[in-house]
């Protein structure tokens, strides 16, 4: 059945999608990665593409900014068939530490949104990115050697509410850096069962809010990419072998 707001039909999706936020990210992610992209979408600038990486389908879906907008597109991808989920976003770091355009790999979210809430009944939850796919992206970093940063990061719906007292406030209790989606991708994938990750490049300092010079950036997020996609190609074989996430494109 065609999906409301992705407007996409089973079989036009494959079982591993990536997810930025922008439109715009997801264009380039297509063009420049996927072998054979062809676009399934763009409704509502919810550009999707499917095609191939090293010979393993995937998708690039845009989810748009927020957890409002991420619930929406991870549910319907889940209905159309998705079986693995992975957020390519960006990310303001909460300490130095992190530094511009570095890879934070996440292990949980912390749930600072509204949407999460709505749909826990405000029941306490822990989102949490799916084992196989955080090990899959650290490894695919190290063989890539790409800097990175495993751990927590905070999911919020106030972009600028976020202040540096905030930032040295939740980094002392481990959260690397703040996004706007990956609670909600995190819970609606374990909703279905299906698995989710979140990998971002940092745009920005919370503590010294200038962004990252843009050639930098893009640098930072092309190998968040190259990361995600080589994940996405580890799982595809384990799959292979455990038949764990069969999805309607699975070889
Ligand atoms: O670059 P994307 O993937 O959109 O991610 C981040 O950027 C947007 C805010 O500028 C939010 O969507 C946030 O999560
Ligand atoms: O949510 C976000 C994303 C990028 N940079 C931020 O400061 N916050």
């Amino acid at each position: 059945m065609t999906q409301i707001h992705v407007h996409a039909q089973p079989g036009d999706v494959a079982p591993a999608v990536l997810l930025p936020g922008d439109p715009n990210r997801a264009r380039h992610i297509a063009q420049t990665y996927l072998d054979g992209a062809r676009e399934y979408t763009s409704h509502r600038q919810l550009l999707g593409f499917t095609g191939t990486y090293r010979g393993v389908p995937v998708s690039v879906q845009t989810t748009g900014m927020g957890c409002p907008s991420a619930a929406i597109v991870a549910e319907e991808l889940a209905r159309l068939g998705a079986r693995t989920l992975i957020r390519v976003g960006t990310l303001g770091g909460a300490t130095p530490r992190v530094a511009p355009a570095d890879l934070v790999i996440a292990t949980a979210a912390v749930p600072n949104d509204g949407t999460t809430r709505q749909l826990l009944g405000g029941a306490p939850y822990a989102p949490a990115a799916d084992f196989d796919v955080v090990h899959a992206a650290v490894a695919a970093a190290r063989t890539l050697e790409v800097p990175h940063h495993v751990g927590l990061v905070m999911t919020e719906d106030a972009f600028y509410a976020s202040t540096p007292e905030h930032a040295r406030t939740w980094a002392s209790r481990g959260v690397l850096g703040f996004e706007m989606e990956a609670s909600a991708i995190f819970l609606v994938a374990a909703m279905h069962g299906i698995r989710a990750g979140c990998l971002t490049a940092c745009s920005n300092d919370i503590g010294d809010p200038q962004l990252v010079a843009p050639d930098v950036l893009a640098g930072g997020v092309d190998r968040m990419v190259r990361v995600a996609l080589e994940a996405v190609v580890t799982l595809h074989g384990a799959d292979s072998v455990t038949d764990r996430a069969a999805g309607p494109m699975s070889g």
